[in-house]
């Protein structure tokens, strides 16, 4: 016999597969998709994708809200602090995707030094003859700079000693061991010959990478963001580019989503990938699924795995 009494509403803030989510929730628990103002107004759990804003108007359009539930543990564009006024716990999923965005960095990586597009455009175009003329370059032996030590920091960490690459790491907030830990940007970046960026978007570290620590890079570095836009200056990268500071730029990520069209989009030592390689269709799963779970976990007065502190 169906249920009659009024359905709790989950919502999803951004697309979600719906196969991952339903067989977490009970009966009387339903997903909608593209929530309309009135389904909005009736959800107790919202399950909120990367590029999602959850500011104080989406608050306000969702009063019966328990839990917000993030794909992820980037919470910038959430307003934590007025979720936490309000007594919503924000549920995030660390670990979720942590392989798939390191693995994502080293996808950015080899697919510059190694000058996949520019190669695959020679063969496609039978210019054989100029081969020669893409200089394809190496990891082993060069050192790899991560900003930010956490989960996914430690994990293109790991990953980067398979490849025999020595490794810096800076971030005030974590442990690292002596033997690879810098003191400041500036001297992870003098050392680097790529750099790789792990931290969250924050006031503080907006344009974490400007044009003077452009410069402080060794001549021809390569840089990796699949963190959040807003840590690098696009329009310094951009001269940093064209004057060589910079040998290769790998964004997988934009501020804002999607992004307005950039002159360095163009730019062939340039690659770009649109905010999914921690989205492959293993993180999607786990992230979606552990998201959901948590979002589940409030609604059942259970303590859910990982929840964000403004
Ligand atoms: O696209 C998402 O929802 C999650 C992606 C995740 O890696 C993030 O950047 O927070």
């Amino acid at each position: 016999m169906a249920s009659l009494t009024t359905p709790q509403i989950f919502v999803a803030l951004g697309s979600v597969e719906p196969d991952l989510v339903e067989p977490l929730l009970s009966e009387n628990q339903r997903l909608i998709q593209d929530p309309t103002a009135e389904d909005l107004a009736t959800a107790e759990a919202a399950i909120v994708r990367a590029a999602y804003p959850v500011d104080r108007d989406m608050l306000d359009r969702m009063p019966a809200l328990k839990v917000i539930a993030r794909t992820g543990v980037g919470t910038d564009l959430v307003d934590l602090a007025e979720a936490h006024r309000r007594g919503i716990p924000v549920v995030i999923t660390p670990g979720s995707n942590t392989a798939s965005v390191a693995e994502g960095v080293f996808a950015h990586l080899l697919c510059l030094v190694k000058k996949l597009s520019p190669l695959t455009a020679l063969v496609r175009e039978g210019r054989w003859d100029h081969r020669a003329d893409v200089v394809v370059g190496d990891l082993e032996g060069f050192t790899l700079g991560i900003i930010g030590y956490g989960r996914i920091g430690r994990r293109v960490a790991r990953i980067a000693e398979a490849f025999d690459l020595k490794v810096l790491a800076y971030d005030p907030y974590a442990e690292i061991p002596a033997a690879i830990r810098c003191d400041s940007v500036e001297e992870l970046l003098a050392g680097s010959d790529f750099t790789t960026l792990h931290v969250p978007l924050t006031s503080e570290n907006r344009n974490l990478i400007n044009a003077s620590r452009l410069k402080a890079m060794k001549p021809g570095a390569v840089l990796i963001n699949c963190s959040r836009g807003g840590l690098i200056d696009l329009n310094a990268a951009y001269e940093a580019l064209q004057s060589g500071q910079l040998s290769g730029l790998g964004l997988d990520v934009y501020d804002p989503e999607p992004p307005a069209h950039h002159p360095l989009f163009d730019h062939p030592s340039v690659v770009l990938t649109p905010h999914l390689m921690g989205f492959t269709r293993q993180g999607m799963a786990h992230t979606v699924r552990d998201a959901a779970q948590g979002a589940v976990d409030v609604l059942a007065g259970r303590k859910p795995a990982a929840v964000a502190t403004p």
